[in-house]
């Protein structure tokens, strides 16, 4: 069933200044690893500021499918955990909805069960590769009962009796692949190695730590990093408090910094360095965004943000950056349209495979608002329009994508004239809140 059958369109008009302060929902990947981790874990696993999207309450689905019990009362997710090893065969697929994170972790997370999986998705997941996690897993002795053409969902997997470690360079930028091998080898007996060439987000690592596995990390003289972990640890449940999500903060800080005259707060937001590469961004574009508060809770850096609105300037961003804010570009790619002179982004070749080509869509839905733009096949560059003069008017195809429809909704609150998305509905995966939060501030939005 696809829950989100009939599209749901929404308009974005000139707002008068945002203000306000503002707490964005957990994050996301911490969310999802918190449900499956302990859910896996033995013994009791308490969770408070848990994202309650779509994506990761399909994660916690499927976690009780496998035996975990999961319940929520009054602010906070009480997990009773399997034990690691323990998991169940699940008796009907684990639907995954529109979640890339929840599926390809679980793949790992289950691939080395003596068991049969199959993994649904809907029609955005189902597009999405998901051999670069099948790969390793096929090293590992996993097996692929089926998928659909080029290693897609729907898909079956069957785990070997004793699943064999092993050393996995991952071939490209991603947090997904590096976690569903990390995943694999906790049933796995021995010492499995996870070689990362280019740092991602490091929320795998730290939390499994967390939860008592043992891992080794040591970045070799070329920057490479070297990930050892040990297999069939004991894991237990832990107490954990979720930060804000950095990439759902990317929505009102970028609308701030285009409303003229706004100036808006945003509590609590996760400063992990793997995750603040759009404001480093737009710092260097000459935003006005002030880190208030910095402080570590849970073995995570966070703090609040004081963002005001700022004529920015186009800048070129190191494509070294983008694994830190691979998940911003869409929003960025709107703030450069804003911007003096020309923003060039490159390093992208990732974005071809997220919820949408998101390459694409930001390219047409810029050209649908009045913004010139080149799109290379692995880069963009957008030539900004001071003020906003002439930008909006268009309609934007969202793809099933809840950052491209949630970029120009924010678009459209600095436009010269309204910016229509062709669908809402997908927000809820990632930030069901951004509605109410956003009109809470001023923003116009309907
Ligand atoms: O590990 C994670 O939690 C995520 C990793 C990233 O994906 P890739 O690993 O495909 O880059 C990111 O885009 C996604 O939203 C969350
Ligand atoms: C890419 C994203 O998510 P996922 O890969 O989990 O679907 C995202 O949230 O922008």
């Amino acid at each position: 069933m696809n829950a989100h059958a009939t599209p749901v369109p929404a308009t974005a008009s000139r707002s008068q200044p945002l203000s306000g302060s503002i707490k964005v929902p957990g994050d996301k990947s911490i969310s999802h690893r918190s449900f499956m981790f302990g859910g896996l874990a033995a013994g009791e696993t308490r969770i408070t500021g848990l994202l309650e999207g779509e994506d990761v309450l399909r994660t916690g689905e499927a976690m009780k499918a496998m035996g975990a019990r999961i319940e929520k009362q009054g602010g906070e997710w009480i997990i009773q955990g399997v034990g690691n090893g323990c998991l169940l065969e699940p008796v009907a697929p684990l639907d995954f909805g529109n979640a890339g994170t929840g599926s390809r972790l679980t793949m790992g997370l289950v691939g080395t069960y003596d068991m049969k999986t199959t993994f649904i998705g809907d029609a955005s997941l189902s597009k999405r590769p998901m051999g670069r996690v099948l790969d390793p897993l096929r090293e590992m002795g996993v097996q692929v009962l089926e998928a659909a053409q080029g290693d897609r969902m729907p898909l079956t997997l069957r785990g070997p009796k004793r699943a064999t470690p092993i050393s996995y360079r991952v071939p490209m930028a991603s947090a997904q692949v590096k976690s569903a091998v990390l995943l694999a080898a906790l049933n796995t007996p021995g010492v499995t190695t996870v070689i990362e060439p280019i740092m991602t987000r490091d929320h795998t690592e730290k939390m499994l730590a967390g939860f008592g596995a043992t891992l080794e990390v040591e970045t070799d003289a070329q920057g490479v990093r070297h990930i050892r972990i040990e297999g069939e640890p004991r894991l237990t449940g832990q107490t954990i408090a979720v930060p804000g999500d950095p990439s759902s903060a990317a929505f009102p800080m970028v609308a701030a910094l285009l409303v003229p005259g706004s100036d808006v707060i945003i509590e609590g937001a996760l400063m992990n360095p793997t995750r603040t590469g759009l404001i480093d961004t737009l710092l260097e574009m000459g935003a006005n965004i002030e880190i208030l508060n910095r402080r570590n809770a849970g073995g995570e850096d966070m703090a609040d943000l004081r963002v005001r609105h700022s004529e920015l300037k186009g800048v070129t961003v190191p494509p070294a950056r983008a694994p830190f804010m691979i998940d911003e570009y869409p929003v960025l790619a709107v703030a450069a349209a804003f911007a003096e002179g020309e923003t060039v982004m490159d390093g992208l070749e990732e974005l071809r495979v997220k919820e949408s080509d998101r390459l694409a869509a930001v390219a047409r839905g810029l050209e649908a608002n009045g913004v010139d733009c080149t799109e290379g096949e692995t880069s963009l560059t957008v030539r900004g329009r001071p003020g906003g003069s002439g930008i909006g008017g268009g309609t934007v195809e969202t793809h099933l994508d809840h950052r491209i429809a949630m970029s120009f909704l924010v678009m459209g609150l600095a436009a010269e004239k309204p910016i229509t998305v062709d669908d809402r509905s997908m927000v809820a995966t990632s930030f069901p809140e951004f509605f109410d939060l956003m009109t809470g501030l001023g923003a116009e939005i309907a």
